[in-house]
């Protein structure tokens, strides 16, 4: 889409809105970084910090002193790649909470830009909000693929599979114990694929768990969330989870894997819909459904 005079106008609304003191962080998720001349005059340098999809553009713009993170380039929405923006902002250590962000996105891969979002960090609602930063989770974990694969199965527990409930485990992390403390209970449906193409980060990918997520046993995912196999049955019982009362085979599995290993296991009950991350063979978030459509 060729830029017009009002996509000119919007960006310039945006950059005036942006100098406000108010503004603590401007978050231009683009590959198509801003012009000297469309920065003259505004004292927003300091604050901006650019998404770029790119290692190529990540130091170009580094070398220009422009603070620069990178995200996936993977075909998300507007609110998807602002949302993963701060995610990557967060885990840089360029926001802290109580900073007023200003996020600008757009809908392709070309100059325009249409979407202005307002995020107050730290202040969402607490139920709403996936707390991967409280989980503790150690440095080889990125907290993007942690956070969007709780994401997927709060999906699952909501929409479920053709309209009827299903249940799942996700495992992340540690994957060479996790596979030999686990076995194959169908044909794997990700072998044969490029690892490239079968990252838990890539929306098609996320729409493949989630119809795989109808099938028997666990997905097992690397921690750079590439989808090693889906499928598995998790051999570990082990006896020292906590576990509360109600909760079954699946959940013990989970428990388990997570205490005999240094993965994290996400389940999705299919009885309640309710999202559970174990960590060290316990609890360590829980997250209900407030809205199920099965
Ligand atoms: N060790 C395991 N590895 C992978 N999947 C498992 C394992 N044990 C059970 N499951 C899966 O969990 C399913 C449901 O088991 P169960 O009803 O006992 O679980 P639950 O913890 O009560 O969970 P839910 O709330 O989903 O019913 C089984 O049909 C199976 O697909």
């Amino acid at each position: 889409m060729p830029e017009g005079k009002f996509d000119r106008e919007f960006l310039r609304g945006a950059l005036v809105l942006m100098s406000r003191s108010e503004v603590d962080r401007l978050l231009y998720v683009s590959d198509h970084p801003l012009s000297t001349a469309e920065l003259r005059g505004r004292p927003v340098k300091r604050k901006l910090v650019y998404a770029v999809t790119s290692d190529g553009l990540v130091n170009q713009l580094k070398a220009k002193k422009y603070t620069t993170v990178m995200i996936p380039p993977y075909d998300y929405t507007r609110i998807e790649k602002i949302k993963v923006a701060v995610v990557a902002a967060q885990s840089a250590g360029l926001l802290k909470d109580g900073d007023t962000v200003l996020a600008l996105a757009g809908p392709g891969n070309d100059k325009v830009m249409d979407t202005l979002v307002k995020v107050t960090i730290g202040s969402e609602d607490p139920e709403e909000k996936i707390r991967v930063d409280t989980l503790g989770l150690p440095p080889e974990f990125s907290s993007q693929v942690v956070e969007s694969l709780i994401h997927t199965a709060m999906e699952i527990g909501a929409e479920g599979y053709e309209g009827r409930p299903v249940g799942t485990i996700i495992v992340i992390g540690d994957s060479t114990a996790v596979m030999e403390k686990s076995r194959q209970l169908i044909l794997n449906p990700f072998q044969g694929i490029s690892e490239a193409e079968r990252n838990a980060l890539d929306p098609p990918i996320r729409e493949a768990v989630k119809t795989f997520s109808a099938l028997d046993g666990a997905f097992i995912i690397r921690e750079d969330g590439v989808v090693l196999a889906a499928g598995r049955y998790l051999l570990t019982m082990s006896r020292d989870v906590k576990l509360p009362m109600g909760l079954g085979a699946r959940h013990s599995a989970a428990a388990s894997i997570s205490a005999e290993s240094k993965a994290v296991a996400i389940t999705v009950s299919q009885t309640t819909g309710t999202v559970r991350v174990f960590k060290e063979g316990e609890i360590a978030l829980e997250l209900r459904q407030k809205l199920r459509r099965v």
